[in-house]
C-alpha cells in the first residue's frame, strides 16, 4: 500500500467568520484531487463551526491540546473537547508551540499520547533551527524530537503523521530545497527502521513544512519520500488548492 498524500493547512491564529467562510468555500469549489488526503487545522474556537460548513472529506484539526481530559487548566482544551465538536486530528509539537510557549520534548510525547489514547489522530512537529542546521545538527535534532514521541506513539503509528518543518523555512518565504528535504525525509525513515521498524518506515507518511506556495509545491512533492505537506500562510490563500493538486 502507498503512502496517500496528506495535506495539512495550518491557519495558526489566523481567521475570523467571514474569512474562514470564504476560505471554506474556495475549498468546497475546489476542485480536490481525491486521491490526497485534506486536513485543516483551525483555531479552536472556530473548531465547531469550521467542522459544521466543511465536506466530511476535508478533515479538522485543532492546533495544540493539553494532556488530561478534564480539570483545573484555565484556557486549555484537551482531545476529548476536541473530539466533542467532531475534529479528529490534533497538531502538536509545532515549532511556535516550542519556541514561544516553551514546550519541550517530553510535554509534547505527553501530549501525543494522551491525544492518540483518546482517539485523536496526530500530526506530530520535528525540526531543526538555523543554527542547529548550521552547526550541522539536523539529523541529530530531528532524530532526538522522534525518539522522545516512540514511547508514546506505541504501537499507533497508523494514527500519527511526522510534519517535518525547518524552522528556519518556516514563514520565512525561504522553502528548503526540494533535495534539502528529501535528505531529511530519507534519513529519518531511514533512523525509524533501525529504532521502530521497517514496516513503520515504509507507511510512516513524512510532510514537509515550511513556506510552500503553489509555485514550489509541485517540485517539493516529486521528493519520493514526501508525502505530504503542512503549509501555513498559503492555507489561508485560494492557492492552497493548487498545493492539494501538487502531486496531479
Ligand atoms: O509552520 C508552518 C505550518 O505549520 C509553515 O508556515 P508557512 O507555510 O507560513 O511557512
Amino acid at each position: 500500500m502507498g503512502r496517500k498524500f496528506v495535506v495539512v493547512g495550518n491557519w495558526k491564529m489566523n481567521g475570523d467568520m467571514k474569512q474562514i467562510n470564504e476560505i471554506v468555500n474556495n475549498l468546497k469549489k475546489g476542485p480536490l484531487d481525491p486521491n490526497v488526503e485534506v486536513v485543516i487545522g483551525v483555531p479552536a474556537i472556530y473548531l465547531a463551526y469550521v467542522k459544521s460548513i466543511v465536506p466530511d472529506t476535508i478533515g479538522v484539526a485543532a492546533q495544540n491540546c493539553w494532556k488530561v481530559p478534564k480539570g483545573a487548566f484555565t484556557g486549555e482544551i484537551s482531545p476529548a473537547m476536541i473530539k466533542d465538536v467532531g475534529a479528529d486530528w490534533v497538531i502538536l509539537g509545532h515549532s511556535k508551540r516550542r519556541t514561544l510557549f516553551g514546550e519541550k520534548d517530553d510535554l509534547i510525547a505527553q501530549k501525543v499520547a494522551h491525544a492518540i489514547e483518546s482517539g485523536l489522530k496526530v500530526i506530530a512537529c520535528i525540526g531543526e533551527t538555523l543554527d542547529e542546521r548550521e552547526a550541522g545538527k539536523t539529523e541529530e535534532v530531528v532524530f532526538r524530537q522522534t525518539k522522545a514521541l516512540l514511547p508514546a506513539i506505541g504501537s499507533n503509528w497508523d494514527k500519527v503523521v511526522l510534519a517535518y518543518e525547518c524552522v528556519w523555512a518556516i514563514g520565512t518565504g525561504k522553502s528548503a530545497t526540494p533535495q534539502q528535504v528529501q535528505d531529511v525525509h530519507a534519513s529519518l525513515r531511514n533512523w525509524l527502521s533501525t529504532n521502530v521498524s521497517a514496516d513503520v518506515a515504509a507507511k510512516v507518511r513524512i510532510q514537509y513544512g515550511g513556506s510552500v506556495t503553489g509555485a514550489t509545491a509541485k517540485e517539493l512533492a516529486a521528493c519520493p519520500d514526501t508525502d505530504g505537506f503542512i503549509v501555513g500562510a498559503a492555507s489561508l490563500k485560494p492557492e492552497f488548492v493548487d498545493i492539494v493538486n501538487a502531486t496531479q
